[in-house]
């Protein structure tokens, strides 16, 4: 009996503690869709599909408020943080199809498949998101010790990923709603 009761306690615990309440690996989560924002200009360099796609964003979105309202997180403040994880790799997008025109030279070299691989990849990195946002939940608030973290995080980030200033700048700016509160 006893047994019984310390192993459903073992599992219960280990199931409901997250595995890092920490706010760093939300954050590299940010800086990897960010630097996925290049696969995205690839496919679309030198085609005529446009950057803005509002059809796949509200799709994006969508999925988003439906997985985090099954997590226990808000959907409304989890699309504003989508909805800066959009807006930032468009900003990518932009700063690279700028470079891209200016040096010819620089362009890939290869066009990846947005529909087959590209998309399915953004896909995986919404659903680990969730995982991090619910993971992170308690500490996500306007106070000092998150934008503490928050900045340690992105600093960490930056010199991780090797993020050229485009791409800093970008992060920066993704991860902004995370101590809004
Ligand atoms: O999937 C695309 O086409 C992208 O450019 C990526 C993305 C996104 O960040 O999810 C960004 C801009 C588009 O308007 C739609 C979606």
């Amino acid at each position: 009996m006893m047994y019984l009761l310390v192993a459903g306690l073992a599992a219960t615990m280990t199931t409901a503690l997250p595995p890092s309440g920490d706010l760093n690996a939300l954050v590299d989560l940010s800086a990897e869709r960010l630097l996925l924002a290049d696969r995205v200009a690839a496919a679309k360099f030198g085609t005529d599909q446009p950057i803005d796609d509002p059809v796949r964003e509200q799709q994006v979105l969508d999925r988003a408020a439906a997985m985090a309202a099954e997590a226990g997180l808000g959907p409304a403040e989890t699309v504003v943080f989508f909805r800066a994880q959009i807006e930032m790799s468009k900003t990518v997008q932009r700063g690279l199809f700028d470079r891209w025109t200016r040096h010819p030279e620089r362009a890939p070299a290869d066009r990846p498949d947005l529909a087959a691989d590209v998309r399915p990849r953004l896909d995986r990195i919404t659903a680990a998101f969730i995982d991090r946002l619910a993971a992170t939940a308690d500490l996500r608030a306007a106070t000092r010790r998150c934008r503490d973290l928050l900045l340690v995080a992105e600093g960490e980030a930056d010199r991780r990923h090797r993020l050229d200033p485009l791409h800093e700048k970008a992060l920066h700016g993704a991860i902004a709603p995370i101590c809004a509160g």
